[in-house]
């Protein structure tokens, strides 16, 4: 990476003002899957041991620059703390004489963490007051939020205009393995991508037909390459207005050698429900009143194959309907060849493809999963990230 890191300043004694994402999933008050909170621990434990007073600033859902008193980030402070086994002192604000006042009682070492950053409207708006708000609680920037990177925000972007500012741990350790499968990656070379919608992804598409061997297509954008290749999808999710760039996409994958690969049969249910009648249909047979809801038996063994013959796979974006059982085969046939596969350097992109990657208890047999949902899209859409590109060079 050719920006600076935590390792190349000095911050003993200096207040760090370190932005992370600990915009994690919370289901009344609870934090369902603290990953993000671990993940940026390394960055936390070292400024913590160099002496640093550590001020951590994050968003936390989107609470469109108000007050939200669901989304103030008390319980992930509680549980920042047990993680650390020390105190986590929290401000009810994020800027201002209050903070500063708590920022003064600092000890080296200490952890302050901010309130959620969104709270402010000028936060999304990369409002230059509110980056200059920001820096003035500190003497040195971090970024080691990867997860909204991919955001031009006053805590993400405009504050690393205004102090010394260098990427954490974790922002260098994602940036360094999703550039280098993308740059220089060992072949063969797979991706994945499935998920719900088409034009979340063209992007990513578009980018990867330039760099993969293989691109497997699966989940419910899947029904709009069938369709546009002239089969029935029924109630199948469709983009009805994007057959035509479906179709580009399998043209220029011919054009470039590369092996696109889509459902050859799917499991279709009468209902989108658990209970739901089901049953598996090859690709040409899917019924007019039923839908496909995830990858078929031999689609998962011919994906299956691909993947353990790949040296490299990215995935992004589950095989089906992973979150009712019934429709999770697909996503858990994949996420089991990608574990079972020794070989093969996998890099798991995108909440839901983590999600479905920890609900089958195989998170710890993947070789990174990514922190960032919409971040490591835009990155392997071969978009420059703002909060990377606003940091110091080296
Ligand atoms: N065949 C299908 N029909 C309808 N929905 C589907 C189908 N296959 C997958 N899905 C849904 O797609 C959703 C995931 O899509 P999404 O594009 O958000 O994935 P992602 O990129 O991994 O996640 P994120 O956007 O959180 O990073 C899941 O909720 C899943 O149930
Ligand atoms: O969850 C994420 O992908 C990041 O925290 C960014 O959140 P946002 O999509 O609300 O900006």
């Amino acid at each position: 990476m050719n920006k600076k890191t935590l390792k190349d300043i000095d911050v003993k004694g200096k207040r760090v003002f370190c932005r992370v994402d600990f915009n994690v999933p919370m289901q009344d008050g609870q934090i369902t899957d603290e990953t993000r909170i671990r993940a940026a621990i390394p960055t936390i434990q070292y400024l913590v041991e160099q002496g640093a007073k550590v001020i951590l600033a994050s968003h936390f859902g989107r609470p469109k620059g108000q007050v939200v008193e669901e989304m103030r980030l008390t319980p992930v402070g509680v549980r920042l703390s047990e993680i650390l086994g020390k105190e986590v002192k929290k401000a009810d604000e994020a800027y201002g004489d209050s903070v500063k006042a708590i920022i003064d009682t600092m000890n080296e070492g200490d952890v302050l963490l901010l309130e959620n950053v969104r709270f402010y409207p000028g936060e999304e708006k990369n409002d230059p007051q509110l980056a200059k708000a920001f820096a003035e609680l500190a003497d040195v920037y971090v970024n080691d939020a990867f997860g909204a990177a991919h955001r031009a925000h006053a805590s993400t972007e405009g504050i690393a205009h205004n102090l010394p500012a260098v990427s954490g741990f974790l922002m260098e350790k994602e940036l360094d393995v999703l550039g280098k499968a993308l740059s220089n990656p060992e072949r063969p070379f797979t991706a994945i991508i499935g998920g719900a919608k088409v034009k979340d992804k063209i992007g990513v598409i578009e980018n990867l037909l330039e760099l993969v061997d293989n691109l497997i297509i699966g989940g419910g954008l899947a029904y709009t390459f069938v369709k546009a290749q002239g089969h029935e999808v029924g109630k199948s999710l469709l983009e009805a207005d994007k057959l035509d760039l479906a179709n580009s996409f399998i043209e220029k994958a011919k054009q470039k050698g590369v092996n696109f690969l889509m459902p050859v049969d799917v499991v279709v249910a009468d209902d989108f429900s658990a209970d739901a009648n089901k049953k598996v249909v090859s690709i040409e047979e899917i019924p007019a009143d039923w839908e496909a809801l995830d990858i078929g038996p031999k689609t998962r063994e011919i994906y299956s194959d691909v993947i353990k013959n790949s040296k490299l796979v990215i995935w992004n974006g589950p095989m089906g309907v992973f979150e009712i059982d019934a429709f999770a085969g697909g996503t858990k046939a994949v996420a089991e060849a990608l574990a079972e596969s020794e070989g093969t350097y996998s890099v798991i992109g995108g909440g839901d493809s983590a999600a479905a990657v920890e609900k089958f208890n195989l998170a710890d047999k993947m070789s990174h999963i990514s922190t960032g949902g919409g971040a490591s899209l835009e990155f392997m859409e071969g978009k420059a990230l703002p909060g990377v590109v606003a940091l110091n060079d080296k």
